[in-house]
């Protein structure tokens, strides 16, 4: 159905179909002018399925956004916070601190961002342990798995980091 000279092709970034004349190297995400568009219906349907959207769990699919609650202790990467200058803190002690936190979060008496504001060795603290938006590759490798393991509004367990402990809500 397409005009003499277009053909349909495939954008995968965006994975949807769009038109291109390889003579005049012209490319629109609509079919020209003269397509005649019942054909082209009958066209795509038989030769062009999209790829499958990368699964849920993130790969490939772009960004998704977490707060956290960061108990570092004195193996932690940077053993220091606006909390405290210099934390001494063993790491045991920091997994019992977290499950304190964890089990107050889990009986619905206070959010995670509530008390990330007081408790978390984060900056994002002043944000409610909010990061924002992250892509796959930014944070650190067990952060990022569990992270984009995460159903939204999910609280995970606790995660190990160089950083810390944290609790992650996506
Ligand atoms: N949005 C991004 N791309 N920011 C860069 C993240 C770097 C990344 N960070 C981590 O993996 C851990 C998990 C989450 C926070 C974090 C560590 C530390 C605390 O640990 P510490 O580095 O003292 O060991 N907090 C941060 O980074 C903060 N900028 C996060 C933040 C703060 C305020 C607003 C937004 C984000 C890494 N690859 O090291």
């Amino acid at each position: 159905g397409l005009p003499t000279g277009w053909e349909v092709r495939h954008s995968n970034s965006k994975n949807l179909p769009y038109y291109f004349n390889p003579s005049t190297k012209e490319s629109r995400w609509e079919p020209p002018a003269e397509t005649d568009t019942d054909k082209l219906k009958v066209y795509m349907a038989q030769n062009h399925t999209p790829a499958a959207r990368p699964d849920a769990s993130g790969e490939g699919e772009g960004k998704i956004r977490c707060s956290h609650l960061l108990v570092k202790h004195r193996d932690s990467r940077r053993p220091s916070s606006w909390r405290e200058a210099e934390i001494t803190r063993t790491k045991e002690e920091a997994i019992e601190i977290l499950k304190g936190h964890e089990q107050r979060i889990q009986s619905g008496e206070i959010t995670l961002g509530d008390l990330a504001v007081a408790e978390s060795d984060c900056s994002s603290a002043r944000k409610k342990g909010d990061l924002g938006f992250f892509g796959r590759g930014e944070m650190q490798k067990e952060f990022e798995d569990a992270a984009f393991g995460l159903q939204p509004g999910e609280v995970s367990s606790i995660i190990e980091t160089a950083s810390g402990v944290h609790l992650i809500e996506r």
